[in-house]
């Protein structure tokens, strides 16, 4: 028996697409075995019971009062506890920052941006910015990976009944302690990283976000902006999209008023389809598009938005 141990970020009722594709991928290489990032409840043990899960790792207390050395330490332990051959994480900033102390923790080799990884553990992996793809193996320890989403199709699994375990985190070490805590604002579309589509808009949108948002929601999609964007105060920096953004890698990326900088394009250009439209034909974000639109995006916006809408009926 070969246990892969999956980390689920934030356990719920109803796993997201992300989550679920870390769990098909576990069942690819061998029994996954979940450690949830939170305290185990009868709900959050039934949806992952029912994704296959094998057995399920839970702390006892809440860990998100110390900043991320709580969830090392317990993903640490419970990697010990089931003897994982491989731990799989999100590729999230956490994701990536959690792989790396459990890294040190068990001495084990960490690979992230990972697209793939196949039963001998081999990790197909974004590098450079996303303009090469390699494959990378760790030659320390059972491998520590984060996976990229959209990287696996989710599949359907055989529900288990699986044995709960909670675990005394006693190896978090002195951490920043969480002293006070804002809830973000609730938002109906996808969370930038995990979506399908993404609609971004940047500079050329000249402060008026109205029509990448609209067009978003006929899509069901994200919205994700360029640094300019951001910079200028048109939206959240947590909506940026780059080197110093976030890293996604939807289905359909669609950019508006958005040039190409080779800042943006690493945090893009990974992306199945790109749709760009810009007012400038010589736009270097054209090099790298699958589709390119030459016009004002204050009008192929709307006009797309309105065109997905009547489809829709
Ligand atoms: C260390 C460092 C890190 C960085 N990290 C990031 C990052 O993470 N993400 C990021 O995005 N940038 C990042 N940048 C900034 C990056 O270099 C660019 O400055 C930025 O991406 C430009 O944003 P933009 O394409 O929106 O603006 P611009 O480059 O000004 O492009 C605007 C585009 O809009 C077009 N346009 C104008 N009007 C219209 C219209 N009406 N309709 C359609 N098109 C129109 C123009 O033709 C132009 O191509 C970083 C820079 C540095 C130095």
């Amino acid at each position: 028996m070969t246990n892969i141990l999956v980390f689920i970020d934030t356990p719920t009722a109803q796993p997201g697409k992300a989550q679920r594709e870390l769990l098909t991928l576990g069942h690819r290489l061998g029994e996954p075995v979940v450690a949830l990032g939170a305290p185990a409840s009868d709900e959050t043990v039934a949806a992952y019971a029912h994704l296959g899960a094998t057995a399920v790792y839970a702390p006892a207390g809440a860990l998100d009062g110390t900043l991320i050395a709580g969830e090392a330490a317990f993903v640490a332990e419970a990697s010990q506890a089931c003897s994982a051959a491989a731990v799989l994480l999100p590729n999230s900033a956490d994701g990536k920052e959690i792989a790396a102390r459990v890294g040190i923790k068990l001495s084990a080799g960490v690979i992230t941006d990972a697209v793939d990884v196949t039963a001998d553990l081999s990790v197909t992996k974004s590098v450079l910015a996303g303009g090469y793809t390699v494959t990378a193996r760790a030659n320390q320890g059972s491998p520590v990976i984060t996976v990229k989403p959209n990287s696996v199709e989710p599949t359907e699994a055989i529900p288990t009944s699986p044995e709960v375990t909670t675990l005394e985190v006693t190896d978090a070490g002195p951490a920043a302690r969480v002293t006070n805590t804002v809830e973000k604002a609730v938002s109906a579309r996808p969370e930038l990283q995990d979506a399908r589509i993404v609609v971004s808009g940047g500079r050329g949108l000249d402060g008026d976000f109205t029509p990448v948002e609209q067009l978003a929601d006929a899509l069901g999609a994200a919205v994700g902006a360029s640094r300019a964007a951001t910079d200028a105060g048109w939206i959240e920096h947590s909506y940026q999209v780059g080197q110093t953004g976030k890293t996604i890698s939807p289905q359909l990326y669609i950019c508006a008023g958005i040039s190409g900088a080779i800042q943006h394009k690493a945090g893009m250009q990974t992306s199945q389809v790109i749709v760009a439209i810009n007012s400038d034909e010589d736009a270097p974000i054209f090099e790298i598009a699958d589709f390119g639109i030459v016009g004002d995006a204050t009008t192929v916006l709307p006009q797309a938005a309105a065109e997905i809408q009547r489809r829709k009926g």
